[in-house]
């Protein structure tokens, strides 16, 4: 059925195919605007922000009036709603967004202003477009669109609206687990971002390929200091605390931890993908217990290739000095490490002190944790298999395969909640798009967001089945 499609110059969507009736389309079309305009005000778009209930309510008027959606607000900012299924004896399901960003500065080199929202060449620009406002405004799009269309969910669901993952979800989704597990609530499956459509990315695949994570990589944030007494900087002792701190981050960076591709969930990831290969890599993916070594040198070379061979480690933060001619008597740095998942949090410090190797530079651990759980994605995993029969149903020809995340979300909070954790958005990514996260000219085509939208509304009435068919069958001939 085909629902949203890109419309003309101002309008962002409108609706084609099998719809009920002018009427609704009318008012969905107002509303989806209403949705586009919403994301396109970027830094507006902050329900908690404007403190304003009427604004979500004038957003998404029928979710917040329907008798079978529940909405709370948890941790003053963030959003917990229930949808109530007709049929209770079927286990609920998640699906998780977050409302919060990084930073854009207007002084970098953005195309147009990180925050204006404004619309270019099929694109919406904006600090959040895909991280992750999209899967926010997706979500309830579509589930203002159903509820419009008098479609009763079967299967009940949660929609959690985090306001701090970008800060580890301390409150936001840590809450809403803690809720959850007071109310005894065990979920099916849990859908969050994390993984895309990636078209051009993986060299040598043909094609896009749906990546639906099974699995996120670990993190660690190290500070690293050195302390000295301060001095006048006409007699500088031979060492400073800078040229020390400066000399370990750079150990670090000449020393990156070690290959691991093949020993993780990314073994799988590319051994489902490795007949989309072209000759001979395809053969090379099938046969991992033997050329992962090899596979490993040629995708180190590319940053985000790279993210999956190994665990990473990042530079992000220097400290020191407090005046040009004064000796700095104290010197930081924060070291942002994604694990891998075949390797724990305790080898990754242990070969960070091997690897700094000075006693006087001082390892304080932030923050860490280990990599995630594997989700199963077997044909008996109704989570995986319903994700993939909707990503199907949108782009029939579309290879889908387990991935990996290599950064983090929310859904890590998530595991005493439910064994099936998926992270997937589907929007489709090209070259250059990965730098967008957290970077400059972060922004969403229309097709993009549309197909957001078409995804969710799809997926609300997959996940209606009881029960995955016997194994052998097809998920797409659901
Ligand atoms: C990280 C972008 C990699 C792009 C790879 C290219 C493929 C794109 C496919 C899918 C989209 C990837 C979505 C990534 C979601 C990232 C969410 C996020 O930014 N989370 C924070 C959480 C965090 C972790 C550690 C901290 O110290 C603070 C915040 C993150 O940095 O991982
Ligand atoms: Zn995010
Ligand atoms: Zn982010």
């Amino acid at each position: 059925m085909g629902l949203l499609s890109s419309a003309g110059t101002g309008k962002i969507v409108r609706i084609v195919g099998k719809m009920d009736g002018a009427k609704y389309r009318d008012i969905l079309e107002e509303n989806l605007l209403e949705s586009a305009r919403e994301l396109r005000l970027g830094r507006r778009f902050t329900f908690q922000q404007d403190n304003d209930p009427k604004h979500k309510a004038k957003s998404f008027p029928t979710v917040f009036s329907s008798s079978k959606v529940k909405h709370e607000l948890v941790a003053n900012y963030s959003h917990l709603f229930w949808v109530q299924g007709s049929r209770p004896e079927l286990q609920p399901y998640m699906l998780l967004a977050h409302t919060d960003v990084v930073p854009a500065s207007e002084d970098d080199a953005w195309e147009v202003p990180p925050f204006s929202g404004d619309e270019k060449d099929g694109f919406i620009y904006g600090r959040g477009t895909m991280d992750d406002k999209g899967s926010v405004m997706g979500i309830l799009a579509a589930l203002e669109y159903i509820l419009m269309k008098g479609y009763t969910p079967q299967r009940g669901f949660y929609i959690g609206l985090g306001h701090d993952e970008e800060v580890h979800g301390l409150n936001g989704a840590v809450n809403i687990v803690r809720l959850l597990k007071e109310r005894g609530v065990k979920l099916l499956f849990v859908l969050d971002e994390g993984s895309a459509i990636l078209d051009g990315i993986l060299k040598g695949l043909d094609g896009p390929a749906a990546l639906i994570a099974t699995s996120e990589k670990g993190a660690t944030v190290l500070k690293l200091s050195v302390s000295m007494p301060p001095s006048h900087a006409s007699m500088p002792p031979r060492e400073t605390t800078i040229g020390i701190l400066a000399a370990a981050v750079k150990r670090l960076e000449e020393n990156p931890m070690k290959r691991l591709f093949g020993l993780g969930p990314e073994g799988g990831m590319f051994e489902h993908l490795a007949h989309k290969f072209r000759f001979p890599l395809n053969f090379v993916m099938s046969n991992l217990w033997l050329f992962a070594p090899l596979i490993a040198r040629i995708m180190e070379r590319n940053e985000t290739t790279n993210a999956f061979v190994r665990t990473t480690t990042a530079v992000t933060m220097f400290n020191a000095g407090v005046k040009e001619n004064v000796i700095a008597s104290y010197a930081e740095a924060f070291v942002n490490m994604r694990i891998h998942s075949a390797q724990t949090l305790k080898e990754v410090l242990e070969c960070v002190e091997s690897t700094v190797g000075d006693p006087r530079v001082k390892i304080e651990v932030v923050y860490g944790f280990d990599p995630l759980p594997i989700s199963p994605y077997d044909e008996t995993s109704f989570g995986f298999q319903i994700i993939k029969k909707t990503v199907l149903d949108m782009f029939p020809s579309m290879i889908v395969a387990p991935g990996m995340c290599i950064a983090n979300t929310d859904s890590r909070h998530f595991k005493d909640l439910s064994s099936s954790i998926y992270r997937f958005t589907p929007a489709i990514y090209k070259p250059g798009d990965a730098q967008r996260f957290h970077g400059i000219n972060e922004r969403t085509s229309r097709e993009n967001y549309e197909g957001m939208v078409q995804f969710f509304f799809r997926l609300f009435q997959n996940c209606d089945i009881k029960k995955l068919p016997e194994s052998h069958t097809s998920v797409h001939e659901l």
